[in-house]
């Protein structure tokens, strides 16, 4: 290698220095001065001269006097011989004509030659190939020295044409090759074509030959200025040739070369200028490093064995393989348990909905047997329960606790409501067995007045309770069933059946009945009635026609109750229908216009009289003697406990009378009624829902507790009621009538009859507004529920055949009333006995 290897630093500069030839014969005297070894002063001081730099720093300055080993060994040699080293490199002489710059360049290249052979031969273990090449470009056309052809040479872009270039020999194992070339570049005078005074031929070397400059002069100046900038190296085949050397990957030395004589001070001026620049411009001088053959196949043969390691690490990966089949068998065993979380989720979703359907279907069955239990209970309809209106509050509780039976009722409030909810469907009844308490009663009842066969019906609007009245009606035929007591389980209040002074059993009543019905008239016999809820409820669907078997009529219930369906259907309309009344009803109730009853019935006339409604088929209990011993004081008859009760009636009478007229238009309130006074801490309850209200508070009437005062009195109570002695009288109408059906007979039963019948006939309209109105004052009195009232008023229209139900609806009022006066009086506290007025 080289030994000044200072010169391998990349990116160095140009390598500049100025020569300054000695003067000639014909040069007088130098203005210029090396100072020092890299500054050239100008020393003359013209005026004229004023505005140039008088000092110039170059890398090197050489005086006159220097000589050319000098020049070349600091300003060349080391350029020079980096072409041992493998880096290009080019040394140029730049200046005016006659500066000396073939003086100087033949001196250098000759101490640079001789130096590469001596580098050669001092390094033997390199193997060197050294190129020689002389060109001459002249008028842009390039010749070649060494070749006798004259023929200008193509310019090529081998560098190899005008390379001399060495290799280093690095023995077998560094088999590199380097390669690179050292420029010697004599060029042409600097001056000006204008400053030639040439023309023609010479005008025309001289332009190319400035034009060669020129281009070089810009190349450097755009080299100086940064490599940006396009530099235009191809505008002269100068520049094309030493496009390397300028810029390139060559170390580049610039001796510039100068007369000192002051003729040509402007010359040399241009030259310092230009070396100026050059000195600016960096290249970029790397080794040329050439792969020899035999270290290209060896290393071809390394990069051989390295893919073929890699091929074999490549062919050595099951592991990666057994990775990638594990993942996939995962990913498909996630499938699999997607799909299985996808029909688990999907089977419980239907799970559940199936639950819930069963839930809902075991609910309708629920609902469904409750209602079939309620329907087909024989505890229908006996349902005490206290209605405060003027509260509305949202409980219905039974009036009167029930003790003493199997099914107590405590009394408490809870599922009242719920008991009393009336679905749309069936109306449900409230548990427990009111009867029971009833029988208690009843047994009481028995104990101490011994006879007790009047049976009180009811209207009521269920058809079941058709079917289980009918069913308690068939059972009481049994004797077994209903031996030695009256029962309220059957919605009929036996009132006083009594025949001939015997009491008259419940068998014998119905037998009676269901005999007089086969051959009753009710408008000739309206004196004596004695239907059937069956046959009057068929009566009056059918037209009056109390000409039809009831057997048949049972039969045809019994199977009317089959259809189920059917049943429910109907009475879900009916009930719909009736909900709308009562609300319509109640509405004008509120407002104190009792009569609007009447109108709002009469509107109502869709409205059917219902299949179930229930006649009372009775004789007021005590009426025959109750009133004669009131007219007829003289008749000691009435015990203590009769004339107590008679004042209690009256008392009681008048101060339910003031309350109706205090609370009517505000209340309906039943605190008056028999139940609330009798069961005294009976908590009043009440209803928001009319209807719901109105549909629970079907109640039995009680026992009557005066079967003693039937004693003697005829077996059946005829109706005598004439109203046209009404108004005159100072008692109320309600009174009248009570006084009027508690009269006793007197004459015989069928002149009575006769007479009575008459009467109706005669004035029927008349009387029946006159029954409406004192039936209307006794449900007040009484209490009776707003259903009952709706259900009569509907039904019960002003037809002839209607006097029959109108005077039962009075025997039973009255009949009420006395009772309430009775309970109250005798205060029977522990009895089951809810309000009377609520049948
Ligand atoms: N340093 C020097 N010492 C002595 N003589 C010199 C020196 N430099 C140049 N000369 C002489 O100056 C003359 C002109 O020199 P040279 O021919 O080298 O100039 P040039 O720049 O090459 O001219 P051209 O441009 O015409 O080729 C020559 O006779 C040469 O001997």
């Amino acid at each position: 290698m080289i030994e000044d290897s200072e010169f391998q630093e990349p990116g160095e500069k140009i390598f500049v220095s100025v020569r300054i030839r000695p003067l000639n014969d014909k040069e007088r005297k130098s203005d210029w001065e090396c100072i020092n070894n890299d500054t050239i002063i100008f020393k003359n001081s013209l005026p004229e001269r004023s505005m140039f730099p008088a000092a110039y720093t170059f890398d090197r300055v050489y005086d006159c006097d220097c000589p050319t080993k000098q020049v070349y060994d600091e300003g060349a040699k080391h350029i020079a011989l980096s072409v041992l080293n493998g880096i290009n490199s080019s040394i140029f002489a730049y200046g005016q004509t006659s500066s000396g710059k073939t003086y100087t360049m033949r001196g250098i290249t000759e101490y640079a030659v001789a130096d590469i052979y001596d580098y050669i031969e001092k390094h033997k273990e390199r193997e060197f190939v050294v190129k020689f090449s002389a060109m001459e470009i002249y008028n842009e056309a390039v010749r070649d020295l060494l070749s006798l052809d004259s023929t200008p040479l193509r310019l090529l872009d081998d560098p190899e044409t005008i390379e001399s270039s060495a290799r280093e020999y690095a023995g077998a194992e560094n088999s590199s090759i380097l390669s690179a070339s050292v420029n010697f570049v004599d060029l042409a005078g600097s001056e000006r074509a204008s400053q030639t005074l040439s023309a023609g031929t010479r005008l025309k070397e001289g332009c190319h030959i400035n034009r060669s400059l020129l281009t070089l002069g810009t190349v450097i100046r755009k080299l100086s200025k940064g490599r940006n900038s396009h530099v235009p190296y191809r505008d002269s085949k100068l520049t094309r040739i030493l496009q390397n050397a300028l810029g390139g990957n060559a170390r580049t030395a610039i001796i510039c070369t100068m007369s000192p004589d002051r003729s040509h001070v402007e010359q040399s001026r241009n030259t310092l200028s230009f070396a100026s620049c050059a000195k600016e411009v960096t290249t970029n001088a790397q080794v040329n490093l050439v792969m020899s053959d035999k270290a290209l196949v060896k290393q071809l043969q390394r990069e051989l064995a390295k893919l073929e390691n890699e091929m074999k690490s490549l062919g050595s990966a099951p592991v990666k393989r057994d990775t990638a089949s594990l993942l996939r068998e995962k990913e498909l065993l996630i499938e699999q348990m997607a799909k299985e979380i996808e029909e688990l989720t999907r089977q419980r979703d239907l799970a559940q909905s199936r639950v819930e359907n069963l839930l809902l279907s075991v609910r309708e069955v629920q609902m469904l047997k409750s209602g079939e239990y309620s329907s087909n209970s024989s505890e229908v309809t006996n349902v005490p329960c206290t209605v405060d209106y003027s509260n509305h509050k949202d409980i219905v509780t039974p009036s009167v606790p029930i003790a003493n039976n199997n099914n107590q009722y405590d009394g408490h409030p809870e599922n009242s409501e719920e008991e009393c909810h009336l679905d749309g469907i069936t109306t449900k009844f409230v548990e427990p067995d009111p009867s029971k308490g009833w029988d208690k009663v009843a047994q009481k009842i028995d104990e101490k007045f011994e006879d007790n066969c009047k049976e009180v019906r009811c209207i009521e609007f269920e058809d079941s309770s058709i079917e289980m009245n009918e069913k308690e009606k068939v059972a009481s035929l049994n004797p077994e069933n209903n031996e030695g007591k009256p029962t309220v389980e059957t919605n009929e209040l036996w009132i006083d059946h009594v025949e001939d002074g015997k009491p008259a059993t419940k068998e014998a009543v119905i037998k009676e009945i269901e005999a007089d019905n086969l051959s009753a008239d009710p408008e000739e016999e309206q004196g004596k009635v004695s239907l059937t809820e069956t046959e009057l409820s068929i009566e009056k669907q059918e037209g009056d026609d109390l000409s039809s078997n009831p057997k048949e009529n049972v039969e045809d219930l019994r199977s009317s109750h089959v259809n189920k369906d059917e049943t429910c259907e109907a009475l879900k309309q009916k009930v719909q229908e009736l909900q709308k009344t009562i609300k319509f009803l109640v509405r004008y109730h509120i407002m104190g216009d009792s009569p609007s009853l009447l109108d709002a019935a009469s509107s109502a006339s869709s409205i059917s009289r219902s299949r179930s409604c229930k006649a009372i088929v009775t004789t007021m209990p005590s009426s025959p003697r109750f009133e004669k011993s009131q007219q007829n004081e003289t008749v000691p008859t009435f015990t203590e406990a009769e004339k107590d009760f008679i004042e209690r009636a009256k008392t009681l009478s008048q101060k339910l009378s003031n309350s109706k007229d205090d609370n009517r238009n505000a209340k309906m309130s039943r605190c008056n009624s028999q139940a609330s006074i009798t069961s005294g801490s009976t908590e009043e309850q009440s209803v928001k829902d009319v209807d719901v209200e109105e549909t629970c508070s079907e109640v039995n009437f009680p026992p009557r507790p005066w079967k003693s005062f039937a004693s003697g009195s005829k077996r059946r109570t005829s109706f005598s009621i004439d109203f046209s002695e009404g108004g005159s009288d100072t008692k109320t109408c309600q009174e009248k009538q009570i006084d009027k059906n508690l009269v006793p007979e007197t004459k015989t039963e069928n002149s009575q009859e006769t007479n009575h019948s008459t009467k109706l006939h005669s004035s029927w309209p008349e009387e029946f507004e006159n029954l409406q109105r004192t039936i209307i004052e006794l449900w007040d009195k009484c209490n009776v529920p707003l259903i009952h009232r709706t259900y009569f008023i509907l039904l019960f229209k002003g037809d002839p055949s209607d006097s029959v139900y109108m005077e039962v609806e009075l025997r039973r009022l009255s009949f009420l009333k006395n009772s309430m006066s009775s309970l109250g009086r005798n205060g029977w506290k522990d009895s089951p006995i809810d309000t009377a007025a609520s049948r």
